[in-house]
């Protein structure tokens, strides 16, 4: 690997040429992370293996910041502040058109657990190089240097850079997917109104940041609680991308489902398919073993328990978050992130013939009587371009219609609680009591 210059980001002074302009400086340099005058903080690296200009700036932005701004202060991290000139190598090899892949809350839990598979190929495919860009907050800045240096230290071979920041504006530029996952938990005493203001401010900036700076076909997957209406947020803000393209993650809900339903007709959880959770992540979700199928089978000619099915069964899949915390002390993070893969390769590698898969999508245009113009969980099927289509084959007898009825009035309540930050006027916030995620008691 050819050293092609050398950066005075690590340069001792004594290395440099004497007539060299150059001088060094520290990585990550203290004094820039100060806020600046507009009482905010800017830091993004650009580090890539590849071709290696490792640059980041602080200045000033605004919320009206237009795409034409770019990098152009240059600094550097750790391995990435050399330059190599790979391009011989690259020759050789038969890989894709680089991607870059957003995630927000990138020092959180989750996120810990899935830059490390995105990294890795397990995602996009062994072919595809990727570059990731990290975002997080002012206080997590440390902890996102963390991550990136143990990205490094992983020596992926498709990660080509790796960059973090705490401004949107800077981390969205030209991403093709987003993953939206940081967002603030729930805590004592907190009202679940209060929770969807917070957080529903967080979605409506950073929708308004994909609008301006992201790739225009950008796919973005919302997983920070309370994800559905967070979703409907993010989109709403961003009217230059397709609604159609943002989803909210129930996957882990589908996942979960599959489980219990193996394991009460004692079959390894491969067999179950055409598992669909209708509605919102929250305990009003309705998993759907109406349509559910076991090797083929419907599932109710497998589990003849019908109480069961309609009493423990939908109850354990809606708390099972719940019940996960009470064990471990902290949320699902791990198959968390295992779920957010899954809903990713569902977009883009075909669905198998038959099967579908569940995401929380824009309801426009629905087949199955669903109010419009909220994110709903539905059965989807791909052929592997990043895009879906709502499954129509399936049956909603009284049972799911009544309960995909109460999902829906949670969802509008939520919207109504949302209103002034989806352009509809003013909110009106009157929760339906029961309203709780999955990992609210
Ligand atoms: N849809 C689903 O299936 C699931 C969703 N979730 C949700 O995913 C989210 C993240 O979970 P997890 O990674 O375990 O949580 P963590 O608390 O580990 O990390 C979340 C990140 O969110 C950011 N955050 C926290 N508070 C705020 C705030 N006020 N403003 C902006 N960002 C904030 C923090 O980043 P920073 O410090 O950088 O701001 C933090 O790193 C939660 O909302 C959780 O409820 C969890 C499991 C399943
Ligand atoms: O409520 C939470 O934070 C966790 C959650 O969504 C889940 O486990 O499904």
């Amino acid at each position: 690997m050819a050293v092609a210059e050398l950066n005075p980001c690590f340069a001792p002074k004594s290395l440099l040429h004497p007539s060299s302009s150059l001088s060094p400086r520290p990585c990550f340099p203290t004094h820039l992370r100060q806020p600046n005058a507009f009482g905010r903080i800017s830091y993004t690296s650009y580090p890539s293996i590849s071709c290696s200009i490792a640059t980041s700036k602080v200045k000033a932005l605004t919320v009206e910041r237009q795409k034409e701004e770019v990098n152009n202060e240059e600094d550097c991290y750790g391995i990435f502040c050399l330059t190599y000139d790979l391009k011989a190598e690259e020759e050789t090899k038969t890989w894709k058109k680089l991607i870059n892949v957003a995630v927000s809350g990138a020092a959180g839990t989750i996120s810990n657990h899935l830059l490390f598979k995105l990294a890795s190929g397990e995602v996009f495919g062994p072919d595809q190089p990727i570059a990731l860009k990290l975002l997080g907050s002012e206080r997590s800045f440390q902890a996102l240097e963390g991550v990136a240096m143990e990205l490094e230290d992983s020596l992926f071979p498709l990660l080509r850079e790796v960059s973090i920041g705490i401004d949107p504006y800077d981390v969205f530029q030209r991403v093709e997917w987003a993953v939206l996952i940081g967002a603030k938990p729930r805590g004592p005493g907190m009202e679940r109104a209060d929770l969807l203001d917070i957080n529903g401010k967080i979605f409506a900036q950073q929708g308004k940041a994909l609008n301006v700076v992201a790739s225009p076909n950008v796919k973005v997957i919302v997983v920070g609680n309370p994800c559905n209406t967070n979703a409907l947020i993010c989109l709403k803000n961003a009217p230059s991308i397709p609604a159609k393209n943002f989803h909210a993650l129930t996957r882990l809900d589908e996942n979960r489902a599959k489980c219990q339903l193996a394991l009460k007709a004692g079959v390894f959880y491969d067999k179950v398919s055409n598992m669909t959770i209708w509605g919102n992540h929250s305990t009003t979700q309705v998993p759907d073993f109406l349509n559910a199928r076991i090797d083929g089978f419907p599932v109710k000619d497998v589990i003849k328990d019908h109480k069961w099915l309609q009493e423990e069964f939908t109850e354990k899949v809606q708390k099972r978050g719940g019940a996960l915390i009470q064990k471990w002390g902290r949320s699902s993070a791990a198959s968390t992130a295992v779920s957010i893969v899954d809903a990713i390769r569902s977009l883009t590698t075909p669905t198998p013939e038959g099967d579908w898969f569940s995401s929380a999508v824009y309801t426009n245009g629905n087949p199955y009587g669903i109010a419009e113009d909220i994110v709903f969980s539905m059965p989807c099927r791909s052929k592997g371009n990043g895009d879906y289509e709502l499954v129509k084959d399936v049956i909603i007898d009284d049972y799911l219609r009544q309960r995909i009825i109460k999902s829906e009035a949670e969802l509008l309540a939520e919207k109504r609680c949302v209103a002034h930050l989806i352009g509809e006027g003013s909110s009106v916030c009157e929760l339906p009591g029961d309203t709780t995620l999955p990992g609210e008691k």
